[in-house]
């Protein structure tokens, strides 16, 4: 079955979106031919995905000349060069049919394989009969430097959201899509001009049966993203050195991040299972180096990386696939996000660890797997180590699962009720020893004395008290007062003695 890309590609220039001036310049160049004329060939230099190859073959249909096609994933050296290209070129006419050569990628026409290639495509350019297209992604690639006096380059833009909208329009319409316009104007905006992703888009979200608003407004945004789609490409369908090095030359991610992106895309460009493995082994070659960046801080490392997991895995396949591939964005991406929460809870509890147990983040890992297979083992211990780290009950969740948390907690929870009532039977043993221990020191003081003690004592007092009174009917001052005005006395003698012989003050004159 075609993709819909495939499927869609325009005949006629008339069913080419955008490119107005540049249809026009194409029919007067190849009408130029057709007068005898010997004109330039055309080297159309764009973005990917934005009519270049569609245009030279709408072009070739509307003016009936066959196409003879090499394309990047062909070997493009001397050799090669001359037998196809240079015979078709140079020959006026084959059995009385016109013929349009194409050559894709031109920029890419470098390295080992392609050894004399461009040379080669410039003495053919020099004798050529046949109009010739080429096309480019950039015209000013070193490699094909010494091509650009031979050729007319015309340049295209990226097709205009408008036209990317009305070309998804048709095709929602053909398919017989369930989408309104709204959605569509969306996947235009987010293609960023690049009518095969728009194109692919459309098709990804038709699939997946979600053609929403919403659905659309997530797709990957090409103007942030386009860059590393477009690199992926160059790496997955390219067999040459040279292309492969450059194709992260406007990405603006880290190695770290791309590497995700080539291992998730490649088995689903390479059909081989040995170029599969081929090329995981040049990514985990890319990822060794890539660590030794994080581990040393030596950026420079960066550069072998860099190599491995674009050359390397592009040379790792046999020969280019001509087929669309719908790339995807790396799940490993979506997973870490989703398991954010989860992995910054476990980071919780590996600080929680490390600062009770005086370690690293490391060693605290190890411990957490003894924690989690405790957990299985000896759930007792386990909540005793829950209770001493202070791992929280949703920590614990993600820790070990629900099931076992619950029932560690369930533990923890009786050893806790066990605990307090350890303290306060303790508690009160303790209240009841210092009560008893009270109660000895005032005993003494409690003890109730015998009746008749009591009783002499209160007759003493009266006796006394009798006596007293007694004193003071016949004259006698009762003792007590006898007793108070000795001591006055002896306090005044005492008094005139000090003050004998010392200056009065005249305080002391007035007292
Ligand atoms: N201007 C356009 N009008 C209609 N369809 C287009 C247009 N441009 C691209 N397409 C669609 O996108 C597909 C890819 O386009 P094409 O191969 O021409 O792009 P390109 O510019 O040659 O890209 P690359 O540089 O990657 O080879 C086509 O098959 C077609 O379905």
């Amino acid at each position: 079955m075609l993709s819909w890309v495939e499927k869609y590609r325009p005949k006629s220039l008339k069913e080419v979106a955008g490119h107005d001036k540049v249809k026009e310049k194409l029919k007067t160049w190849i009408e130029s031919y057709l007068k005898g004329e010997n004109p330039k060939p055309i080297l159309l230099v764009g973005p990917p995905g934005c009519g270049k190859t569609t245009l030279a073959y709408a072009l070739a249909n509307d003016y009936g000349f066959e196409v003879i096609e090499l394309n990047a994933s062909d070997k493009r050296n001397a050799s090669v060069i001359k037998k196809v290209v240079g015979h078709a070129a140079t020959s006026s006419s084959i059995f009385g049919k016109k013929f349009l050569i194409i050559l894709d990628e031109v920029d890419g026409i470098s390295g080992k394989e392609d050894a004399g290639g461009v040379s080669e495509l410039i003495k053919v350019i020099k004798k050529a009969k046949n109009p010739i297209i080429l096309t480019a992604n950039d015209a000013y690639a070193t490699s094909i430097r010494n091509l650009l006096p031979y050729v007319e380059i015309i340049q295209l833009n990226p097709v205009h959201t408008n036209s990317v909208y009305k070309v998804l329009k048709k095709i929602a319409e053909k398919e017989g899509l369930d989408v309104d316009d709204k959605t569509l104007k969306m996947i235009a905006q987010h293609s960023a001009g690049d009518l095969r992703s728009a194109i692919n888009d459309l098709e990804a979200l038709a699939l997946s049966g979600d053609l929403s608003y919403e659905a659309a407004q997530k797709l990957p945004d090409r103007k942030r993203e386009a860059n590393i789609f477009d690199a992926l490409r160059v790496i997955l369908k390219t067999t040459h050195y040279g292309i492969a090095t450059t194709a992260l030359m406007n990405v603006d991610e880290t190695p770290d991040v791309i590497i995700e992106w080539i291992a998730e895309n490649v088995p689903k460009e390479y059909e081989k299972l040995e170029e599969v493995a081929r090329a995981f082994e040049y990514l985990s070659k890319a990822d060794r180096y890539l660590g030794r960046v994080m581990r040393r801080q030596n950026y420079g490392f960066w550069k072998y990386a860099t190599t491995l997991m674009t050359a390397g895995v592009a040379l790792s396949k046999d020969e280019k696939y001509r087929k669309w591939t719908p790339y995807s964005y790396p799940k490993i991406f979506r997973l870490l996000t989703q398991t954010k929460a989860e992995r910054e809870i476990l980071n919780k509890i590996l600080k929680k660890i490390g600062e009770k147990t005086h370690t690293s983040s490391k060693r605290a890992r190890f411990d957490l797997q003894m924690l989690k297979i405790l957990a299985k083992e000896n759930p007792s211990i386990a909540a005793d180590l829950v209770d001493y780290f202070e791992i929280k009950e949703d920590e614990l969740k993600v820790l070990v699962g629900d099931k076992l948390a619950s029932e560690i907690l369930k533990i923890l929870k009786e050893k806790k009720k066990l605990e307090r009532k350890k303290k306060k039977d303790k508690e009160k043993l303790e209240k009841e020893k210092k009560k008893e221990e009270k109660a000895k020191e005032e005993q003494p003081q409690l003890i109730i004395q015998p009746k008749e003690v009591k009783e002499k004592e209160e007759i003493k007092e009266v006796e006394k008290e009798v006596k007293e009174e007694t004193k003071e009917k016949i004259g006698e001052k009762p003792k007590v007062e006898e007793e108070k005005e000795t001591k006055k006395e002896k306090k005044k003698e005492k008094k005139k003695k000090e003050d004998k012989g010392k200056q009065l003050t005249l305080d002391a004159f007035f007292k």
